[in-house]
């Protein structure tokens, strides 16, 4: 398969075991720069597995992570947001006692320059970085067009739009590679074409994006290349078109169809 040999995000034989299961197992890809690379399979494949062990959440027992062509496995997960990687959760994390502008200042914390003294004491350079990180969490709000909703707290928001929160707050980080795990989770079609055009204008303004997704909808039409995982193994890669009619790939989906049945007539 053709790829521009541009690699912000390499990965090699990436393995994890959790006793006896083989969550991940020798997985290997690629996410070159400006690129929009999905991970698709089937429930419990392993997918937010991998972003666990590329976020440094988990350490794999086997393999090696590049990011910007810098070794990043046994580092912690504050270390590898601060080298620019960032991600959101299937299930929306926000703090629901803080503003929209809170929740994405919290994204700058790791890259204070003050220390306790200066916080203790108020200085003029802890009062000077605060406002500028403020005015910079405005800027993040106004880029991504959430600058209504500065001052209101996340769950008055619609669900969309609490989703983009959570990208601000991924890109207060000084993040360039952001991973999002399952964003159209819980979205209607008309948000889930939103979320589609957000998503995109995030790489024409020089994001990278690997993203987990069950909405085959949304994988088709965004992904520049998709990579299929099932009972923690690579079963497949290529463009869209190749992915949907790969039969490795249609098994995997059908088999899991067949096993929902089969759940379903044992409730029955
Ligand atoms: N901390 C853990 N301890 C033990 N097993 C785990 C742990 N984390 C994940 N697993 C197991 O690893 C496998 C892969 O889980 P994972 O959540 O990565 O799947 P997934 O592809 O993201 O699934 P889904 O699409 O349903 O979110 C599952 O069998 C899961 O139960």
């Amino acid at each position: 398969m053709e790829t521009k040999q541009d690699p912000i995000l390499l990965v090699k034989n990436l393995s994890i075991q959790f006793g006896g299961l083989k969550a991940v197992d020798d997985v290997d890809f690629q996410v070159n720069r400006g690129e929009i690379v999905s991970i698709i399979g089937p429930n419990g494949a392993g997918k937010t597995t991998v972003f666990n062990m590329l976020t440094g959440v988990y350490q794999p027992t086997r393999g090696q992570i590049f990011f910007n062509g810098e070794e990043i496995q046994g580092k912690t997960p504050q270390a590898i947001v601060k080298a620019g990687m960032a991600r959101t959760f299937q299930n929306i994390r926000l703090f629901s006692d803080m503003r929209v502008i809170q929740n994405v200042l919290l994204g700058m914390h790791t890259n204070t320059d003050y220390n306790f003294f200066d916080l203790v004491f108020h200085t003029k350079k802890y009062r000077t970085l605060e406002k500028e990180k403020q005015q910079k969490a405005v800027d993040i709000l106004k880029f991504l067009e959430l600058d209504k909703y500065i001052h209101d707290y996340p769950s008055n928001l619609p669900y969309g739009d609490q989703r983009k929160v959570e990208i601000a707050r991924a890109i207060a980080t000084e993040a360039q590679l952001i991973l999002l795990d399952e964003p159209a989770a819980g979205m209607n079609p008309e948000e889930s074409e939103e979320l589609l055009a957000f998503i995109r204008s995030l790489v024409s303004k020089g994001f990278t994006i690997v993203l987990i997704e069950h909405d085959m909808n949304l994988v088709m039409n965004i992904s520049d290349r998709i990579y299929v995982i099932d009972h923690g193994r690579k079963i497949a890669e290529g463009l869209p078109q190749e992915i949907a009619t790969n039969k490795d790939v249609i098994v995997a989906y059908l088999g899991e169809e067949d096993e929902d049945e089969e759940e379903e007539e044992q409730h029955a």
